[in-house]
């Protein structure tokens, strides 16, 4: 399972969380400008808008997961197990490999209005980036500053949604899992009114009341709402270490511990990492399962006008500061 969250202070953050059972081997990768991109269906494109992320990164390609380009846009992909469907090369649309999504979109758009216009004519295919790599299934998130959309290719075509919430997990289809967002309109962060019964003397026992009835299960609708809920909530100061603080908490309510989630005998999912990027500034920060310390890339510390890929490992050692 993964939880993908947009977040807006001073700056706008975008991030995620990266739950599984085992790991690609991801790393920081930093995309320069002029890195070529040689598009499988779409030809070459030399020059475009820089990019930082995490990715494995393949034949010195960077398979992002998650990533923002230099003019704010972010954008990730979650599992989309069973509903992801992507179709054959279709003559009149431009055909980009589902690998090949992130930099497409990252690469030429400077905001969501550019994104929305080019998704009008995108199909997305099943291209695999080698023969022992097919395609993963996915489904997107795509967000600047001021809107996000959920991406979703289907059987029944490609969907393009909305997303007020700014919010994305796993299964069901986005629209059912804004649906059920109903089932919980009369949660608040503050305590409840009595509405229960006016024959009945119920009083609040504790705090946090207002809430009660807010799934705490890892089922990806139960983390849709709960990371929906503490997004939508959330207050914070607009500095650098007060949003980003923020943000890193925001995802700990949907963070996935080893143990509470066995996939197969003796097998866990844990969050691997979480990521949380400021997507104004170019600035990735992580932290992973191991290291809970925030580790942090600025792309603008690089040679943005390079050509070479630019990666970093990424750090899993424990790092605990000693006060005495
Ligand atoms: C497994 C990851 C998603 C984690 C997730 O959503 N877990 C939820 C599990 S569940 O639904 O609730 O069961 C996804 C996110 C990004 C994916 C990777 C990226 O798409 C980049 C390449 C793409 C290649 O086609 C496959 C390898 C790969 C390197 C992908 C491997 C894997 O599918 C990743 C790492």
């Amino acid at each position: 399972m993964c939880t993908a969250a947009t977040y807006k202070t001073k700056d706008f953050y975008f991030g995620r969380t990266l739950d599984y059972e085992f790991s690609y081997g991801e790393q920081i990768a930093v995309t320069p400008r002029n890195y070529p991109f040689h598009f499988r269906h779409m030809g070459d494109v030399a020059k475009h808008y820089a990019i930082i992320g995490m990715a494995h990164v393949a034949a010195d390609y960077p398979l992002y997961y998650d990533a923002v380009n230099e003019k704010g846009v972010g954008m990730a992909g979650l599992n989309f197990v069973g509903n992801a469907y992507f179709p054959e090369v279709t003559e009149g649309k431009e055909n980009v490999a589902s690998f090949e999504f992130i930099p497409w979109v990252l690469g030429q758009c400077a905001n969501m209005k550019e994104v929305r216009a080019l998704l009008a004519k995108i199909n997305i295919t099943g291209t695999p980036f080698a023969e022992n790599m097919p395609a993963a299934s996915l489904h997107w998130i795509i967000a600047d500053a001021d809107e996000a959309v959920t991406v979703e290719s289907m059987k029944d075509g490609l969907k393009i949604y909305d997303n007020p919430a700014g919010v994305m997990t796993n299964n069901p289809p986005f629209d059912q899992q804004m649906f059920l967002l109903n089932n919980y309109r009369g949660l608040s962060p503050r305590q409840p009114e009595n509405h229960f019964s006016e024959k009945l003397p119920l009083e609040c026992y504790s705090r946090g009341m207002g809430a009660l009835g807010l799934p705490g299960d890892l089922s990806s609708a139960s983390r849709f709402a709960r990371v929906a809920f503490t997004k939508m909530n959330s207050v914070s100061g607009d500095s650098e270490e007060e949003s980003v603080g923020q943000f890193f908490h925001i995802l700990g309510s949907v963070e996935q511990q080893r143990g509470c989630c066995e996939v197969a005998e003796g097998k866990y999912e844990i969050t691997i990492y979480t990521s949380c990027c400021n997507a104004t500034k170019g600035i990735y920060y992580y932290t992973t399962y191991t290291n809970r310390q925030i580790t942090a890339v600025d792309m603008h510390r690089e040679d943005l006008d390079g050509s070479g890929l630019i990666h970093y490992p990424m750090l899993e050692k424990e790092q605990i500061l000693r006060q005495n």
